[in-house]
């Protein structure tokens, strides 16, 4: 029996994530109380089986089951292969709990393609260490936010370096290429080398975060696709509006990590002019909430912004949080949109734990 066929039973668990906390688009992410759990169990088996993937929770009426259509596994599949390991395991069973809502901009992709990563990881025991881990995951979802937040945890600034031309293009090459959606030809093998990452793409860094303060995460019943909610953004952005969200970000880390935070300062410093305004014609009622909301109107409120790509609406605030969340819900119900809500807390990263 090969390394990669040994029997053995192992939990990957990665949580949910709201990025650009207003002014941060595309570099701060915060990792949140829900999670991604794979339960990942290899049997003993005499011929090769196809993956056997089940679902409960959110996502389960839309999710793929096939390997090679469903994200997670087609991430792990594309690091065995950087590693020279052309299958999964002969027979792997793999069971997703879920509690992170799909197209909602909570992170759930970011949290699949980090799981696959983690499960990549696992299978072939590559031992990869966690910054070679962001490599994979940033060929796949290709800003870093997300996918930062959701390995290392807690409130995360992060840039990608810049890269000289070689790598550049190993790092654009199309995703149909990293993740092909089709098993190899049975005999020939994939053909083609996967392209692999350049070597530390990602650089992140932790800031501090108030123990005192939560995510309120008002939630719509309508999802947006992340792709979406980018198409919309311009090319181009004028000095007056890049240097409103610099100084509000390089407040909003740091204030972030205060106590008592202060409500005037991480209000204003929340505003953005970057991907908020322009994702309004997506998200009906997004200005009324995040501009009629206030620390004044709602004690405990500290700050209001668009999470993620959208729909769902971030509150940070230390208390109040039925009458934010309630005073949302009717903004949003003018606009027919029924909306959910939940009280998060920022947690740690992504875990691997061993069964046996
Ligand atoms: N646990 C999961 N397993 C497989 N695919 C997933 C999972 N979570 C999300 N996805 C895929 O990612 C898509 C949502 O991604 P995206 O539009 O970026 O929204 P989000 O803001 O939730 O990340 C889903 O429609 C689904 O295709
Ligand atoms: N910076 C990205 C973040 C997307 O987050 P998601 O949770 O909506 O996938 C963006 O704003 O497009």
């Amino acid at each position: 029996m090969t390394e990669l066929n040994s029997p053995r039973s192992f939990t990957i668990r990665v949580p949910a994530t709201s990025a650009n906390i207003g002014p941060g688009f595309d570099v701060v992410g915060l990792s949140l109380s829900l999670h991604l759990t794979l339960t990942v169990t290899i049997t003993p088996a005499h011929a090769p089986v196809p993956p056997q993937i089940t679902h409960s929770g959110e996502g389960a009426d839309e999710v793929p089951l096939d390997a090679y259509k469903n994200l997670t596994t087609r991430v792990a599949l594309y690091v065995l292969r950087c590693h020279g390991i052309p299958t999964f395991p002969s027979a792997l069973a793999i069971h997703c709990a879920n509690e992170i809502p799909f197209g909602r901009g909570l992170g759930s992709s970011g949290a699949a393609v980090v799981a696959g990563v983690l499960l990549g990881n696992e299978l072939g025991r590559l031992h990869l260490t966690r910054e070679r881990m962001l490599d994979f995951a940033l060929m796949v979802e290709r800003h870093p936010d997300n996918v930062t937040a959701a390995l290392v945890g807690g409130f995360v600034g992060s840039y990608l370096r810049e890269l000289d031309a070689a790598a550049t293009e190993a790092a654009s090459v199309p995703l149909s290429e990293v993740l092909p959606e089709y098993p190899p030809d049975a005999g020939e093998g994939w053909g083609m080398d996967p392209p692999q990452p350049p070597l530390g793409i990602g650089h992140y860094v932790r800031f501090g975060w108030s123990g005192s303060i939560k995510a309120l995460a008002i939630i719509p019943r309508f999802e947006l696709s992340t792709a979406k909610a980018r198409s919309v953004l311009p090319e181009q952005y004028s000095r007056k509006d890049l240097v409103f969200n610099l100084q509000r970000l390089a407040v909003l880390t740091t204030a972030l990590a205060q106590t008592p935070p202060d409500p005037e300062l991480i209000y204003e410093a929340m505003k953005d002019r970057v991907h908020q305004p322009y994702r309004k014609t997506l998200i009906p009622g997004l200005p009324e909430v995040t501009n009629n909301i206030t620390p004044s109107t709602h004690p405990g409120l500290l700050g209001i912004c668009l999470s993620g790509a959208g729909p769902t609406i971030l509150a940070l605030a230390t208390g109040g949080f039925e009458a934010i969340a309630e005073d949302a819900r009717t903004i949003f119900k003018g606009h027919g949109i029924e909306v959910d809500w939940k009280v998060l807390e920022v947690v740690g990263g992504s875990v691997v734990q061993h069964n046996q």
